[in-house]
């Protein structure tokens, strides 16, 4: 089985991508749906959480606050170091057991979507890269506009994250989504016909 890992900076279009791959009947993985549900009241990962952060990053019914919990860690590096700790090897578990159900299946071609594909080392497990770009202005506006937060937390957290730059030399495509949906819909068609037309 093909794995491809698809990555990119926060609000670069990463979504949007795996999208279209799902449209082409693609199956994805996604490591933001992941680190959702492994923090379930009662989960090791939540209590964790709970210890090493406090009570004010839980709802009152005993739920993650995800909203708090990402200004503490986002605007603090140590914080988000901490974090990274407790979540990063749960979510790269679950990520190889769906990878293992999928191969059972028979299936020929899977994708992990992670926006941290190349700070975890997962993309150590995959055969290619596809990394999603946009430049930091329309990065900035898409994450503002998506988010509807402030321009100082925009800045914050994409400064948590390795640059595109950085991320360029690990990656085998480069899907540029700074124009139109219809544009960034072609190129991915143009990769998706080169990788499945490559020999294995
Ligand atoms: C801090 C948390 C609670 C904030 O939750 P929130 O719902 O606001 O954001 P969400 O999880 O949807 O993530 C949105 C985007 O933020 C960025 N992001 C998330 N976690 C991190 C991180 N640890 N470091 C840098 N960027 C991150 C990614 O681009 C991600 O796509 C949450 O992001 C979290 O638990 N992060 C740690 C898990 C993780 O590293 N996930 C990425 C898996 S590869
Ligand atoms: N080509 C495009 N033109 C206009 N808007 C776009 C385009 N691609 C994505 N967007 C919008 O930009 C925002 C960010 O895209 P998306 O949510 O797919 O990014 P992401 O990389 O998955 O983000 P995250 O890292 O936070 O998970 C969304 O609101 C999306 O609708």
């Amino acid at each position: 089985m093909k794995i491809i890992g698809l990555t990119g900076g926060i609000a670069s279009g990463k979504s949007f991508v795996s999208d279209i791959l799902k449209e082409e009947g693609i199956i994805v993985i996604d490591a933001d749906i992941i680190s959702r549900e492994i923090v379930f009241k009662g989960s090791e990962a939540l209590k964790d959480i709970e210890q090493n952060f406090g009570k004010e990053v839980l709802n009152n019914d005993g739920t993650l606050n995800r909203k708090r919990l990402g200004s503490l860690v986002f605007s603090d590096k140590n914080k988000l170091e901490t974090l990274n700790k407790i979540m990063h090897p749960k979510i790269i578990d679950e990520i190889k057991k769906r990878i293992e159900t999928v191969r059972m299946q028979g299936v020929n071609l899977c994708v992990i979507d992670a926006p941290l594909l190349i700070e975890t080392g997962l993309y150590h497990i995959v055969d290619i890269v596809l990394l999603v770009y946009v430049n930091r202005e329309v990065q900035i506006k898409r994450l503002i506009k998506r988010d509807n937060i402030s321009f100082e937390e925009a800045e914050k957290r994409i400064s948590s994250q390795m640059s595109f730059e950085e991320k360029k030399k690990y990656s085998d495509y480069i899907i540029d989504n700074n124009g139109s949906r219809e544009n960034t819909k072609k190129q991915i068609h143009d990769i998706l016909e080169e990788i499945i037309s490559m020999e294995d």
